[in-house]
C-alpha cells in the first residue's frame, strides 16, 4: 500500500492544499484542497472518504468530488465517519441548496454519495490492508485514522489537540513505523490551541515517549504563521531519537 499526500497545511494559499490523502487508487483520507490536484479519471476511481470532522479544510472539496462522480456517472462514493459529521454534511453542504444532496440522487437507495456512521474501533479493509478509525479531541467531533498495510501501519491524528486514547491505542499497534500528527501552533499560543482543540509542540511531548524509538513522525497542519520557529521549538523540546520532518505535499509513504 501507499500513502500519496495531496494535502497536508493549515490554510490554502499556493503552494499549500489542505489535508487529503489518497490511499492505493481508491481510499482518500479527507477531502480538503489536496483533492483538486488529482486528474478526473483519478477521482472516478475512489470509492471511500475517510473523514476526520465536519470542517471545511478537511470535507469542503467533498461536493465537488461527488460532482465528478455524478456528472461523469462514476461509481460513487462512501464517506465514513462519525454521525455527528455526517449529520453535519448533511444539514449544511448537501442540502439542496449549497450544493445539491447527492445523498439522495440518482435516488434514495443508489446515491452517488452514501454516508456510513462509525464510531473509534470500527475497522474497514482497504485494499490488502485495513482501515481503523481512532479517538481524537478537536472543537467539534471528531476520528484519528489507523491504516495498517502487510508490513507497517500509519496513524493519523486527524486535527486534534492532546488525546491521550489516541496515543494508548497507536502504542500498541506492533507494526506502527509512522505517525502523522497535526501541530498547529507555536507554543506561545497555547491559549488558540486549547481553544481550538489544536497541538503545541508542549502539548504533544508527553505523548512522545509511548512511540517506539525509530517511529517516523511528520507533522502536518502547520500554521503557515509560524512553521520554523514551531519545528525548531519541537526539535528542541524533543531531542530522542525520533525522526521528525514536516509532511510535504506530493509525498509517498510505503506501507
Ligand atoms: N473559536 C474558534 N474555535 C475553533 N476554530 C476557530 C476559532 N476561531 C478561529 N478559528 C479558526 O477556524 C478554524 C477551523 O479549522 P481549524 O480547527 O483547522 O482551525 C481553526 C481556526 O483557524
Amino acid at each position: 500500500m501507499h500513502i500519496k499526500v495531496l494535502g497536508a497545511a493549515a490554510c490554502i494559499g499556493h503552494p499549500g492544499h489542505t489535508t487529503s490523502f489518497l490511499i492505493d487508487e481508491d481510499t482518500l483520507i479527507d477531502c480538503g484542497t489536496g483533492v483538486t490536484s488529482l486528474r478526473a479519471d483519478e477521482m472516478l476511481s475512489i470509492r471511500q472518504v475517510l473523514l476526520t470532522h465536519s470542517h471545511a479544510d478537511h470535507c469542503g472539496c467533498l461536493p465537488l468530488l461527488a460532482d465528478v462522480h455524478a456528472s461523469r456517472r462514476g461509481p460513487g462514493l462512501t464517506v465514513y465517519s462519525q454521525q455527528e459529521t455526517l449529520d453535519a454534511l448533511r444539514a449544511h453542504l448537501f442540502n439542496g441548496e449549497l450544493w445539491p444532496d447527492y445523498t439522495r440522487q440518482p435516488s434514495t437507495e443508489q446515491p452517488w454519495l452514501r454516508l456510513q456512521a462509525v464510531e473509534p474501533g470500527y475497522a474497514l479493509p482497504i485494499g490488502e490492508g485495513l482501515a481503523t478509525a481512532l479517538p481524537a479531541n478537536h472543537s467539534v467531533p471528531a476520528l484519528g485514522w489507523l491504516i495498517e498495510g502487510s508490513w507497517r501501519a500509519l496513524a493519523f491524528s486527524g486535527d486534534s489537540g492532546p488525546c491521550p486514547a489516541f496515543w494508548q491505542w497507536v502504542s500498541n499497534v506492533p507494526s506502527l513505523t509512522d505517525v502523522i500528527c497535526e501541530l498547529t501552533y507555536t507554543d506561545e499560543r497555547q491559549g488558540e490551541a486549547a481553544r481550538q482543540g489544536h497541538m503545541t509542540p508542549l502539548l504533544l511531548l508527553p505523548f512522545l515517549p509511548l512511540l517506539p524509538a525509530n517511529t517516523h513522525l511528520w507533522i502536518s497542519h502547520i500554521d503557515p504563521g509560524c512553521r520554523e520557529h514551531l519545528l525548531e521549538q519541537l526539535r528542541s523540546e524533543y531531542s530522542n531519537g525520533l525522526r521528525v520532518c514536516p509532511l510535504r505535499e506530493g509525498m509517498l509513504i510505503e506501507l
